[in-house]
């Protein structure tokens, strides 16, 4: 496909998207109809629907107007391009931009790609970072890998990934986090994923499971275990006795073959107060996922108060339900991956307020600006 055949692609996904498909059913029906579209098209077209969906707001301003067409013609003139480019391209290439399309030069948090009713709860909760955390946000994200440190040391697995053409770097945020430098597309077929030697995993959400107090011997269970990706980082820290549960099982399903391939064991289960007490509680709750919209930047704008004020609240239950299940002298580990205070710190505050008995030990925030994705850690220790 020529570069305008792909860009009238995206455009056509986005239309979709912003009627209410999912990005990634609209990029799989566009898949289906285009038997002609080779690996290197789908995964063009893939970046750029992405890109436009990262930068909606200010790309539609720019192109403008908030349609597919807008969004591509605001990710061209962002990169100081036009469509002028494509005339020559023949039948695929979308029609020249009308008058009425010519677009402003976005301001402030449009710029910035902020929902304007959010605006005030990030700069509360990124202070003088607030600017660039967004700027950050509006880009791709790295792709982090985890190495399994019951598989292999980081340096070895390097060696391995790059016999088999992945190219990476130690990531500074966690001592078993490499970033992918070359061959991203590589990873998921490599023998190095197939034998366990490296899961997929963002570097702050590695850097979450470093910081809790993991020891040989401990009880422990994760009870927002969704596909696992932090019950494996806790089992690859210490020998535990792991359980993993989620309100909606399914989202486990991959956590068996996984836990089989990083060679850890696992119990899933429905009901984790029957097996309660444990040592550490991990509550990864559901939260907005502001700390996350490089990667599912469709939930920056799907976000609204109602469901904000909803996910504090299940927070809250969550936390109390998890609270009632460690053991005295045990922990409460509770993360986000958000920025709002509302979700994190506030709601720290709140449950200290309703339950006796409790300290918290620690709080940490994680920063894109460190180069992995937003997240927050509190540390909650039984009396
Ligand atoms: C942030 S995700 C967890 C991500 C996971 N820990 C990881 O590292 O890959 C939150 C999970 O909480 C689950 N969840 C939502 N409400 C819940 C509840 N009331 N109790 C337990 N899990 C819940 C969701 O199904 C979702 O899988």
């Amino acid at each position: 496909m020529q570069p305008a055949a792909r860009a009238a692609a995206a455009m056509a996904v986005l239309d979709r998207v912003l009627a209410g498909e999912p990005a990634e059913k609209a990029l799989t029906a566009w898949g289906r109809g285009a038997r002609y579209a080779g690996s290197g098209d789908r995964n063009a077209v893939r970046d750029l629907v992405f890109e436009a969906l990262r930068c909606r707001r200010s790309f539609a301003a720019l192109g403008g107007g908030l349609t597919g067409r807008g969004l591509i013609l605001g990710a061209m003139r962002s990169m100081g391009q036009d469509m002028q480019q494509w005339y020559g391209e023949g039948a695929y290439a979308p029609a020249p931009p009308a008058a009425d399309e010519a677009g402003r030069v976005p301001e402030g948090d449009e710029a910035l790609d902020v929902p304007d009713w959010l605006a005030p709860a990030l700069r509360r909760a990124l202070g003088d970072d607030y600017a660039p955390v967004m700027q950050a946000m509006r880009q791709r994200a790295p792709v982090v890998l985890r190495v399994n440190a019951g598989r292999s040391t980081r340096d070895a697995a390097r060696s391995r990934l790059l016999a088999e053409g992945i190219a990476t770097r130690p990531h500074p945020l966690a001592a078993f986090a490499l970033e992918v430098t070359e061959g991203v597309r590589k990873v998921q077929s490599s023998a190095a994923y197939a034998e366990g030697v490296v899961e997929l995993q963002d570097a702050s959400s590695q850097a979450v499971v470093e910081a809790l107090p993991l020891a040989d011997g401990m009880r422990v269970l994760d009870h927002c275990a969704g596909g696992g990706g932090k019950t494996l980082a806790m089992a690859a820290r210490a020998r535990l006795r792991l359980w993993a549960h989620d309100a909606t099982p399914r989202r486990m399903a991959d956590l068996p073959p996984r836990a089989a391939r990083a060679g850890v064991a696992v119990t899933l289960t429905e009901r984790p107060e029957a097996t309660a007490p444990y040592d550490l509680v991990l509550a990864d709750a559901p939260c907005s996922g502001s700390g996350s919209w490089r990667r599912d930047p469709e939930g920056k704008w799907a976000l609204t108060p109602e469901r904000l004020a909803e996910l504090v609240a299940l927070q809250g239950q969550i936390l109390d339900r998890c609270a009632a299940m460690v053991a005295p002298a045990g922990t409460l580990a509770y993360a986000t991956c958000s920025f709002l205070c509302d979700e994190n710190e506030d709601q720290v505050t709140a449950f200290l307020a309703r339950n006796a008995g409790w300290t918290c030990t620690g709080q940490h925030r994680f920063s894109p600006l460190q180069g992995g994705d937003g997240f927050f850690l509190a540390l909650l220790a039984r009396a």
